[in-house]
């Protein structure tokens, strides 16, 4: 299975609102998403929309969030994760567990901030990368 477009680069940071003024005044990319909260995902939100793709803004909601561990190594935010697009997240779930790679929590697609489900594998898989693959949203 070949993955697809780079959909988003997730970044863990202190105060997502900051971090959409640092890209728009530093880059221009003042074309950014509401912030919205995924308690249920243990974090909050935003995109910030690029040419050819978007950054994922990320904030931790609660200890038990996935970002809250990486920020406490990381205080001032950086590079969380990278997500490609996948055909089938179900087939390309199967493909990375066929190649021995760890996919993390049960194993079973989640429907992230996109409302298209996801999975993420292991950093340690990835050359120290977390990656996440999303089912490639309809367009
Ligand atoms: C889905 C909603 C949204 C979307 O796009 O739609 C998102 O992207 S939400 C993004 C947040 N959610 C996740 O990241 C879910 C998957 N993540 C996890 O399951 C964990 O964060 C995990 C397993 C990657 C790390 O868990 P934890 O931090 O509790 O473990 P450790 O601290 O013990 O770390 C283990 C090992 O991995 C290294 N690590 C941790 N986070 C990262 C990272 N983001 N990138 C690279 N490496 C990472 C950490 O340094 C440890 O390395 P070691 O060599 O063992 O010390
Ligand atoms: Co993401």
């Amino acid at each position: 299975m070949q993955v697809g477009r780079l959909n988003h680069v997730g970044v863990a940071v202190p105060d997502i609102e900051a971090a959409k003024q640092t890209y728009a005044n530093l880059y221009g990319a003042t074309e950014a998403t509401e912030t919205r909260d995924f308690p249920h995902l243990g974090v909050r939100v935003a995109f910030v929309k690029l040419a050819n793709s978007e950054i994922e803004l990320l904030e931790p909601l609660g200890a038990t969030s996935p970002v809250h561990k990486f920020l406490e190594r990381n205080p001032k935010g950086g590079q969380h994760h990278l997500c490609f697009e996948v055909p089938d997240i179900i087939a390309a779930r199967d493909d990375m567990r066929a190649k021995g790679a760890t996919v993390l929590g049960t194993g079973e697609p989640y429907v992230g901030a996109h409302g298209v489900p996801v999975i993420f594998i292991h950093p340690k898989d990835s050359c120290g990368l977390l990656i996440e693959l999303m089912q490639e949203p309809a367009r």
